[in-house]
């Protein structure tokens, strides 16, 4: 029987999730604090973590750490609000497997759930996983797609310039923008892509092990240094090292970095020669490395040394019609892989779509689309199917700014209270217009004149 550790400080939601999985034939270990979610991982094996983000103790994340520092390779999933859905990425960059935001959909939850134990590549280190992934992104691959907007064709465009060169690029993007995707994109399509294409998440490694883990290391060299390791420069000899979220590495790991890449040598940790090296090395950022957000922690040598040629990964808001492109993409693929048939998104779905900020890009379009395609029975996806408060943001968004309800005339106020009545009861009904229009009592196409008129939706 699989066993899950679940750490949630909200004890009725925890307790339906506990009595919900243990029918699915889970066992359920229930914690309420970091504290005591630490001493059950100390004192058991778990197969699976599933952690509440904002906890009364601190938050999910120091599990994760802790986990990752004892080299416990166990799947976790973080539960968010959708408020923190910027922060469920990031933990996506620490190796978890998937976030899910509350409130929790059971079905969505036992589909992700099935897909981290599934998955043998979850919760290993970054670099081993990203190691033995070699897709490739020729035209027959199906898991990637360059859109077709004029900021698309740039990319594309950078790509195909630099990829035959042997220059090292920086990739500066927001989080899941498909960084990744851009700098497997130049492996294959340059003179190294016979060769090992190696990613190594910079934000996953501890800073006492990641010299190690670039460079490698001799055995007895530090405690712990059982036997001897080649370091991934090592491992993607004649290939394309991809190093994400570069600004992430410690300043002496920094130097030895700047050192592999002008002199092409590296020397492991504890070793008395050194090893000639012939990598690309591709970086990515999704900080401005030098400013002064970044904290002034990264060498600006450094900078200039990666940052042969930059290419920058634009957010999803920003391009365009291939947001429909996308989201086409995604549902097929999640078509595929739940045994749906959604052929097409509503009106109102496709609204929120463009009005939406997608703070997490294409990562957190991909899951949006997976989940309402799970939700979906029928043909068309319906905003029922979108996270609630997705549709809310939206809502108060245009709210906010779309809709001049400052007059203080009868007219005006009453405009305001209709408009403010007609966006409550949609919610209420999740924007189904014909249940609305019945309720407000007014035909359909009045509804949408009045949708209209005050710019709802
Ligand atoms: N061109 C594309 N076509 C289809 N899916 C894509 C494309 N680019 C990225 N994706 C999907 O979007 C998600 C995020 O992509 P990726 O990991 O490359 O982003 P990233 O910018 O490197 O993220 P991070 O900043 O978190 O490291 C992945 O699930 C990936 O499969």
């Amino acid at each position: 029987m699989v066993k899950v550790l679940l750490v949630e400080d909200d004890a009725t939601f925890s307790t339906i999730i506990e009595n919900y999985l243990k029918k699915h034939q889970y066992q359920v270990d229930a914690q309420f604090s970091i504290a005591s979610g630490l001493e059950a991982i100390k004192n058991n094996k778990y197969d699976l973590l599933l952690l509440d983000y904002r906890l009364g103790d601190g938050n999910g994340f120091e599990l994760l750490d802790y986990t990752r520092d004892q080299g416990l390779n166990i799947p976790a999933i973080i539960m968010t609000g959708f408020s923190d859905v910027r922060t469920a990425v990031k933990a996506m960059r620490k190796g978890v497997y998937d976030y899910i935001t509350k409130p929790v959909n059971p079905e969505e939850l036992l589909m992700i759930l099935k897909g981290a134990l599934e998955n043998p590549e979850v919760g290993k280190p970054a670099a081993v996983q990203e190691k033995s992934k070699t897709h490739k992104l020729t035209s027959s691959s199906p898991e990637y797609i360059q859109g077709k907007s004029k900021i698309a064709n740039k990319l594309q465009e950078y790509i195909n310039l630099v990829a035959p060169t042997d220059m090292s690029i920086l990739i500066r993007g927001e989080s899941g923008t498909g960084k990744e995707y851009v700098a497997r994109s130049i492996h294959e399509k340059s003179k190294r892509s016979d060769k090992s294409f190696v990613s190594i998440d910079c934000g996953t490694l501890s800073k006492e092990l990641s010299a190690s883990e670039l460079f490698g290391h001799v055995k007895g060299s530090f405690t712990g240094a059982l036997a001897d390791k080649r370091g991934q420069f090592e491992e993607a000899s004649g290939g394309t090292l991809f190093l994400d979220e570069i600004g992430n590495l410690g300043y002496d790991v920094q130097v030895k970095l700047l050192r592999a890449l002008q002199e092409r040598v590296i020397q492991p940790i504890g070793a008395n020669k050194q090893i000639k090296v012939d990598v690309r090395v591709i970086a990515a950022t999704n900080d401005d490395l030098l400013g002064s957000s970044s904290g002034g922690d990264f060498r600006e040598d450094l900078y200039h040394r990666i940052n042969e040629f930059e290419i920058l990964v634009p957010p999803l808001r920003e391009r365009g019609n291939d947001l429909r492109l996308f989201t086409e993409f995604f549902v097929e693929k999640a078509n595929e892989e739940l045994g749906r048939n959604v052929e097409n998104l509503s009106e109102e779905v496709w609204s929120v779509f463009s009005a939406y900020d997608w703070p997490g890009n294409l990562r957190e379009l991909k899951n949006v689309v997976k989940r309402m395609v799970l939700l979906t029975g029928g043909s068309i996806a319906e905003v029922s199917a979108l996270p609630e408060e997705m549709v809310l943001s939206i809502k108060n968004t245009s709210n906010e700014d779309s809709y001049d309800i400052s007059g203080d005339d009868l007219k005006s106020k009453n405009e305001a209270h209709e408009r403010q009545l007609i966006i409550d009861v949609l919610q209420k009904v999740k924007y189904n217009k014909s249940k609305a229009a019945q309720l407000l009592n007014i035909d359909r196409k009045t509804l949408y004149n009045k949708l209209d008129k005050y710019q709802i939706l």
